[in-house]
């Protein structure tokens, strides 16, 4: 279990963690989303002590996470900045971690074994790739059989199959009754691996909910049409009460938010305008993240009404 409280963290005039607070849970997968700079990571580094923070605070199993004698034991952490030694093997490392915390070599195997590491144990972690680099942090996150684990972007650079592994390591040790925390950019797969969601932006908490709620919360249905004429329909609906919303993003195409598809032919209709496709969409987590984080983002590109539809060149 994480518990923060008014968790805050200010570099110099920069705010990146604005007093948040939440409780991360046991026995469920809790993804961790938000733009880029949003405060994902400042705030992992947070809950490991590796930052302080300006104001609040925040526990790991009850306690801050420097107040336990073995932390490892409680927290298994993959953050992106890793320091390890590159000369070294990742057996050896794993060795020397496992040294500090009094834990069997058994154990230094049987996270090799589980993190597929096998092959390469013997091998320097310098030379290792990025999806390799990933499976040696997940091993020594693993390695003091935590309560706790903490995974940032677990699934960079990993192939399809190492992100379906992790997939099912992440629901294998939530199912254990353990507290999983997950960061990742990767919405079709974090639908798929977490049961709860919190939502950062600019550092403050935009939603903390069970991925049903997350994803009913973006119930506004979304249509795509074809339409000889855009300009009138567009007009017919914008004219409409209600949260509606109609995107352009190519010439006769729209993208219809929060009108139904039988609401949109009536409005054409009603017009006399001839529509050539009417296709509703499914709710999907990236439409969610989407509604919740527009105008979040830190760094925004000038283009994200202009989204690619598959099967519509
Ligand atoms: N050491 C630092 N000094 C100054 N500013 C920092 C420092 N670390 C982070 N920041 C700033 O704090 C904000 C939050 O950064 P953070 O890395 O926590 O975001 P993030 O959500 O993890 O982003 P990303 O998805 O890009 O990894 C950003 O604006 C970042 O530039």
């Amino acid at each position: 279990m994480i518990e923060a409280r008014g968790l805050a963290k200010r570099y110099g005039a920069k705010t990146a963690v604005d007093g948040i607070t939440f409780d991360v849970q046991p026995g469920k997968v809790t993804g961790f989303l938000g733009p880029n700079g949003a405060g994902k990571s400042t705030t992992m580094r947070m809950i490991l002590g590796l930052d302080r923070p300006t104001a609040g605070s925040v526990t790991v199993n009850g306690a801050p996470y420097a107040n336990h004698k073995a932390p490892l034991r409680e927290v298994g952490a993959l953050l992106e900045a890793k320091a390890f030694h590159p000369r070294r093997t990742a057996y050896n490392h794993l060795r020397a971690l496992a040294a500090t915390h009094s834990i069997p070599k058994a154990r230094i195997n049987e996270v090799i074994e589980l993190t597929g590491l096998g092959p390469v144990a013997r091998k320097r972690v310098g030379g290792f790739s990025m999806g390799m680099g990933q499976r040696f942090g997940i091993a020594a996150a693993l390695l003091g059989n935590p309560q706790t684990l903490i995974l940032d972007e677990p699934v960079n650079g990993l192939d399809p199959e190492g992100v379906q592994w992790v997939r099912h390591l992440a629901r294998g040790l939530a199912a254990e009754g353990r507290t999983v925390f997950i960061s990742s950019h990767l919405m079709s797969e974090m639908a798929l691996t977490a049961d709860h969601l919190i939502v950062i932006g600019r550092g403050r908490i935009l939603a903390d909910a069970p991925m049903d709620e997350v994803l009913a919360g973006s119930s506004r249905e979304r249509t795509l049409v074809r339409t000889d004429d855009a300009e009138a329909l567009a007009a017919a609906l914008g004219s409409g009460s209600g949260p509606v919303e109609v995107r352009r993003p190519a010439p006769g195409r729209l993208e219809v938010l929060g009108v139904s598809a039988r609401g949109i032919a009536e409005a054409a209709l009603s017009r006399r305008i001839l529509i050539t496709e009417l296709t509703p969409q499914q709710a999907s987590l990236e439409d969610a993240y989407m509604d919740l984080t527009r105008g979040e983002a830190e760094y925004q590109s000038l283009t994200t009404d202009h989204r690619e539809t598959p099967g519509h060149p």
